[in-house]
């Protein structure tokens, strides 16, 4: 059961809103817990999990894991380290992933160094902050909640730095990024800093459960035994293939998990080797 030493749930926080809300309930419905019916919802008790959720902005969502208020959450990367809170990233979860970057009008700006003096707009103060300090970059953050695209335009800043995910917000203002990449972000589980809550293990190896199913499939075949060898080195599985006896002379079933990325190659191959009736199915859970 997923309790806390004094028996009370574990307590997460969840997105409320914004890019990582939708992707992250439905982790957590894969996960087997349950979740909001109606977006209104603040939260939400899974008695028979032994946990609740809290479902909050998720900028806010560090402060609240930081100052022990709640157990764990999840949030982005980037608004974990923007905000300095005493929170530890323990776990990647996949989704939300984006980059953060410096732009400003296309062809003005091609290097960090041309950042000196310039007033930059972002969302992201802390992350901005830190970075130009690491840098020795002088320069004037100003502080905008969102559409910070759109200040350069207005004369408010000479240059951005915000999330970048398919680019198009930045190519619809006549921005580019320049310099490297700020920070690589992607949503992430996370606990007070230094802290494993009770009920944290159950809940991390569920999550983890997810990550696995939603990257491997398990792939079936028939093959003759003496290519038997071969096919393995191909499809090695976790702890090893099952291998069973066919009702066929000579031929085996074998079944192991792949990576889903490259499956449709390895199918090509085992078809090459000999292999007959492959086949692929998606992992629905899994605890490894
Ligand atoms: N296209 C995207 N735009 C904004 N944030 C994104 C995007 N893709 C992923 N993210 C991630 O989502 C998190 C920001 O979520 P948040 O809900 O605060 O912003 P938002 O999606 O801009 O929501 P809002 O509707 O409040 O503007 C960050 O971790 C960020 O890296
Ligand atoms: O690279 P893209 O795929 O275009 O995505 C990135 C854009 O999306 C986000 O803005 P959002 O729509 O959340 O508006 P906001 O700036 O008001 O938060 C982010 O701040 C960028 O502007
Ligand atoms: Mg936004």
């Amino acid at each position: 059961m997923t309790t806390s030493p004094d028996d009370r749930p574990l307590r997460i926080a969840v997105p409320n809103k914004g890019s990582l809300s939708q992707a992250a309930a439905e982790m957590l419905r894969e996960s087997g817990y349950r979740q909001r019916q109606d977006s209104k919802e603040l939260a939400l008790v899974d008695a028979e999990n032994g946990v609740e959720f809290f479902y909050l902005r998720p900028r806010d969502i560090a402060l609240y894991v930081g100052e022990g208020t709640l157990d764990v959450g999840v949030t982005g990367r980037d608004l974990l380290l923007d905000s300095g809170a005493k929170a530890d990233e323990v776990l990647a979860l996949g989704f939300g992933r984006s980059r953060f970057h410096f732009a400003g009008p296309r062809g003005r700006y091609d290097a960090l160094g041309d950042l000196a003096g310039l007033r930059i707009a972002t969302s992201y103060v802390g992350v901005v902050r830190r970075f130009l300090e690491e840098h020795g970059i002088e320069a004037q953050v100003v502080r905008l909640d969102g559409a910070v695209e759109t200040s350069i335009q207005l004369g408010v800043a000479d240059v951005i730095a915000d999330v970048v995910e398919t680019g198009s917000t930045l190519r619809a203002a006549g921005l580019e990024v320049f310099g490297e990449v700020i920070l690589e972000s992607e949503a992430v589980l996370i606990t007070r800093g230094g802290e494993r809550p009770r009920g944290l293990e159950v809940f991390q190896r569920r999550l983890e459960g997810v990550l696995v199913a939603r990257s491997y499939v398990m792939m079936d075949y028939d093959i003759a035994e003496e290519q038997v060898a071969a096919a393995v080195s191909l499809t090695p599985g976790i702890e090893g293939p099952t291998i069973a006896p066919l009702r066929r002379d000579g031929w085996v079933a074998v079944r192991a998990m792949v990576p889903r990325a490259g499956s449709q190659r390895l199918m090509d191959d085992l078809y090459d080797l000999g292999a007959r009736g492959i086949l692929v199915t998606d992992i629905h859970a899994c605890r490894l």
